[in-house]
């Protein structure tokens, strides 16, 4: 037995001793649930103990199979961690079989080098056959590095692997394989806020998932009382990404669109034309909500007499006024102001009553608060509104001097409907629907919001995720260079002072660990072109293949690139402009070559998505279907994980045209 096979033999025991205690402790949280609600001292604990022994229960049964540990650390001081996706340990108190990734000592396994051991003497990393669902006879390679030797040796082929494997099915966690750079994102603390400028395929979405894990282990309490919110661009994105978190031990987070957060039970039965929809998207509609609002409040015109009993009480005009605009100044949410307006017009009542007749009581306080006198000046000078209400007048006859008149008339409802409760919102009327929301009521914020795309982003769709992070914090991901809506931004400071974040600092990731050198190269002659100032992305790979091949029948030659791309392991992507999709769907199927391995999808909704081989049909044709078309294409183009097929008849874009 050599002694590679000897270690390897001692792990896989070990691997089986984590087995067994990993089914003690799903044994042991089965049986604590049972007796958990026993032992409280009354129900409400018996209720808070049972939610959390059943939340645990049910996270240990669900663990999805695999290896239970994909790494380990031999310290200085004799200490040695083996780390995995969860902490596997029978006792709280006992030393762990195996460390959660997640926990302060297990930084030093991605953040250790030769040139800083960080107190480590070996890192060891574990290779399994690939979909393992945690055999210990799965266990077929390690590889040592021995860092406090100053032994900066090759790169980790088990690393290499890693990140070159073919992707099959959903987005998978990357917590073996975390690069120094994104763990430090990873784990920056829950009171930062940061945003990430990464080029396609730096590990953005990866980096963003494996944070809010982080998150939720590091802080608990504090994120699951907000809650924690990812954001990503569409449905598509989000189911291709949906079981990161929970492969991770993590599966009660919301991972939603801004459109789905926005909705307000409202179904969109309306569609802007683009001119509306530019202008219903603009910052400058917050401020033409708000004065829409505002314009029902109204100083009173006439004192209040309230009676009680034999006297009446008479509070003057001029003083009523100025309690509405002295709470008005003070700009509390229209809904509050409301309250403080009547609460000050009691106290202003009161104020007479005791001068005259002494104390009143807090019966009194309360009564003359519902006295139909105050209630009727208060719905007089602070109205109760539905932002449906104002949103409906807003578009039947938008008077507001910031518009210029041509924006006017582009948001005027063309046939207003009878009442707003029969009004047909468009998608962006959902968003001034939620900023007016906001005005009238402050939304419950969440402790940490991730957003992906987030270059994407327009002012008034920043705004409202804005208004649901209250006072907690953000991670911002995106790519200037991958903006694609007609709102996308230009530069981070921008984007960000709509996100209410000014100050938050933005770090760039440039390494690629998806795209080939080849495929970037290419994509990178686009930037230029891109009107964005941003670092050119690199890949840490040397795979890869790129063709670019011009054909009389474009979609004779995608089958035929599909059939060779079949042959090979891995996901097929056909992405095409949008209108071609039908007929490229019907060519493949013809041609028998449609099936679960191959996805043919629209330029529109490529974004995030990845694929081992990609065909890019008629580069000219996504170009030319929106206005920003050159970034679309540079989306399209960099989905490819190790093969790049471009067909084309018509000529080129003029970018990939440069030799
Ligand atoms: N450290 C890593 N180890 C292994 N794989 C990684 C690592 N970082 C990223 N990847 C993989 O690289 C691919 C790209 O990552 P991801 O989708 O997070 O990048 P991105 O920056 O969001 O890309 P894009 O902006 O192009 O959509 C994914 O398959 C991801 O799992």
């Amino acid at each position: 037995m050599t002694s590679l096979d000897q270690e390897l033999s001692k792990e896989r025991t070990h691997h089986d001793t984590c087995r067994a205690a990993l089914r003690r402790m799903v044994d042991g949280a089965a049986h604590q649930v049972v007796t958990g609600e026993d032992v409280s001292a009354s129900g409400a604990d018996a209720e808070i103990l049972g939610r959390h022994l059943r939340g645990r229960a049910k996270a240990l049964c669900e663990e999805p199979p695999g290896p239970l540990f994909f790494g380990r650390i031999d310290h200085e001081d004799g200490l040695r961690h083996h780390i995995g996706r969860r902490r596997i340990g029978e006792h709280p108190a006992a030393p762990p079989l195996v460390v959660d990734w997640r926990a302060p000592v297990a930084r030093a396994f991605y953040q250790a080098s030769a040139r800083d051991p960080q107190g480590v003497l070996v890192r060891r990393r574990f290779g399994w056959a690939p979909f393992s669902d945690g055999d210990s006879a799965d266990l077929t390679g390690l590889e040592d590095e021995h860092l406090a030797a100053g032994e900066a040796g090759p790169p980790s082929a088990i690393l290499t692997g890693e990140i070159e494997r073919p992707r099959i099915g959903p987005m998978r966690d990357i917590a073996a394989t975390i690069q120094p750079e994104q763990d430090d994102l990873v784990r920056a603390g829950l009171t930062e806020s940061l945003c990430v400028q990464g080029a396609p395929g730096t590990g953005k979405t990866a980096v963003g998932l494996h944070r809010a894990a982080y998150l939720l282990y590091t802080h608990p309490q504090r994120i699951r009382r907000g809650g924690l919110l990812i954001l990503g661009p569409n449905r598509t994105f989000l189911s291709y990404v949906s079981e990161v978190l929970p492969a991770l031990g993590e599966s009660d987070v919301r991972q939603s669109t801004i459109e789905e957060e926005t909705d307000r039970g409202h179904q969109v039965r309306a569609a802007d034309p683009p001119e509306a929809e530019a202008v219903k998207h603009d910052a400058r509609m917050a401020g033409v909500l708000r004065r829409a609002l505002y314009a029902r409040v109204t100083p009173p015109a006439e004192a209040l007499a309230v009676p009680d009993g034999s006297y009446r009480w008479r509070v003057p005009a001029a003083e009523l006024a100025e309690i509405v605009d002295g709470v008005r100044a003070e700009a509390p949410p229209y809904a509050v102001g409301r309250e403080r307006v009547r609460g000050r017009v009691v106290r202003a009542v009161q104020l007479r009553a005791e001068r005259r007749a002494g104390p009143r009581s807090a019966a009194w306080t309360r009564r003359t608060g519902r006295a139909r006198a105050v209630t009727a000046l208060v719905d007089v000078c602070w109205p109760k509104v539905t932002p449906e209400e104002v949103l409906a007048e807003v578009l039947t006859d938008p008077d507001d001097p910031v518009l210029t008149d041509a924006e006017r008339e582009a948001i005027r409802w063309r046939r207003p409907p009878r009442s707003y409760r029969s009004a047909k919102w468009s998608a962006a009327d959902m968003l001034l629907l939620d900023e007016l929301a906001g005005l009238v009521e402050r939304p419950a914020g969440y402790g940490h919001i991730v957003i992906d795309e987030a270059q994407d982003l327009s002012p008034m769709q920043c705004r409202a995720i804005a208004r649901r992070a209250g006072s907690g914090t953000l991670t911002v991901l995106g790519d200037l260079a991958q903006g694609t809506t007609p709102w996308a931004a230009r530069d981070w400071p921008g984007q960000l002072a709509h996100l209410g974040r000014k100050s938050v600092p933005v770090i760039a990731l440039t390494t690629g660990y998806r795209v080939p050198a080849g495929v970037v190269a290419l994509a990178n002659r686009l930037l230029g072109a891109l009107d964005v100032d941003v670092p050119p992305g690199r890949s840490l790979r040397r795979d890869g293949e790129v063709t670019v091949r011009e054909v009389r029948d474009v979609r004779e030659a995608v089958a035929g690139a599909v059939r060779a791309a079949l042959a090979r392991e891995g996901s097929v992507g056909v992405i095409a402009a949008d209108r071609a999709v039908a007929g490229l769907r019907a060519a493949l199927d013809a041609a028998g070559l449609a099936g679960p391995r191959v996805a043919v999808l629209p330029a529109t909704l490529a974004k995030g998505l990845e694929y081992d081989h990609v065909v890019v049909a008629e580069p000219a044709d996504i170009v030319a279907a929106e206005p920003r078309g050159l970034n679309r294409l540079y989306v399209v183009l960099t989905r490819a994980v190790s093969r790049l097929d471009i067909v084309h008849s018509n000529p080129l874009p003029t970018p990939l045209r440069q030799a």
